[in-house]
């Protein structure tokens, strides 16, 4: 029977069916059609391509803190452990990928800035969803997004009404046996802590997330420093006052309580 007969080794995975094209399967016609200058300035292109690549790392991003999130709150922490050396690995390259536009001069910035008003990083959607998600929940900035789609809207205030990232990790915190209640949550970091021969899973975890919160604050202050390089002093197109307001937010923090815990060990 021909069934029976062994396969060559050198018939390539994939010659069979053939349905599937690499620019088909990944959408490039309808992606690379999407970086559209308005102007004639040359370094426009680069602007509109790194603002999009930050955007579909946002993407990646939002789906794996949501997994890390679900699999927190149900005690599979090892799996949570997985998600969160990827995202950090993503965060890193946001942080890196800063140095690409910097290439930009701020002579060939003015070329095309005074256009881009009154749009600006405030408006990124993906971006508050995740401060949201992290448990940076501010509501003001439903604000910024007054002007936005509905749909973008709905997005945030879904956000805004869903647990956070720390929820998850209380409920983790919880399914061990420790109490999460106000004052009890600092003893039962402090017990994690200083018991690693029963919690450790718990402490890594706990530093997962910690390096997620200080990777996203490497990334307000390479931004910052690239505001600065290209704009100084001046104010910012979304209505800010530019650097002094970016540098304020340089010092937020998504988890709170594990920075303090620091001062209590
Ligand atoms: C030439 C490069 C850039 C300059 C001069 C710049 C400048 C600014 C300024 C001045 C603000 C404050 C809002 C305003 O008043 O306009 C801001 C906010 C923001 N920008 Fe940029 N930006 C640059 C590139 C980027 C890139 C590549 C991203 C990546 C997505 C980004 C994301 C953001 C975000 C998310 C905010 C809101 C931050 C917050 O509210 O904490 N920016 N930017
Ligand atoms: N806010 C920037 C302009 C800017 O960078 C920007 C403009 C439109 C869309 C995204 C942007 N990126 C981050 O703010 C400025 O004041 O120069």
């Amino acid at each position: 029977m021909d069934g029976d007969a062994p396969r060559p080794p050198h018939r390539r995975f994939g010659e069979e069916g053939g349905r599937q094209s690499y620019g088909g399967y990944l959408r490039l016609p309808a992606l690379l059609a999407q970086q559209q200058p308005q102007s004639q300035a040359p370094d426009e292109l680069l602007f509109i391509t790194i603002h999009q690549v930050y955007e579909l790392w946002f993407k990646l991003l939002l789906h794996e803190l949501e997994a890390v999130r679900e699999v927190m709150s149900r005690g599979e922490l090892w799996r949570a452990r997985h998600l969160f050396r990827r995202v950090h690995a993503v965060e890193r390259v946001l942080v890196e990928q800063v140095e690409v536009l910097e290439t930009m001069t701020p002579q060939d910035f003015l070329e095309f800035r005074s256009m881009l008003e009154p749009a600006s990083g405030f408006q990124s959607v993906q971006f508050r969803e995740l401060e949201f998600l992290s448990g940076l929940k501010d509501e003001r900035y439903l604000g910024s997004f007054r002007h936005a789609e509905e749909a973008d809207l709905a997005r945030l205030r879904r956000r805004l009404a869903e647990p956070t990232l720390w929820d998850a990790y209380l409920d983790a915190l919880s399914l061990r046996g420790l109490p999460v209640s106000g004052d009890e949550i600092m003893n039962s970091l402090l017990t994690v802590a200083r018991d690693r021969g029963s919690h450790d899973d718990l402490w890594q975890l706990a530093e997962d997330l910690l390096t997620h919160d200080e990777t996203t604050a490497l990334w307000r202050m390479r931004h910052v420093q690239m505001v600065e390089r290209q704009i100084g002093t001046k104010s910012g197109t979304g209505g800010s006052t530019g650097a002094p307001y970016l540098r304020g937010r340089t010092r937020l923090h998504y988890f709170p309580l594990l920075w303090e815990l620091r001062a209590w060990l």
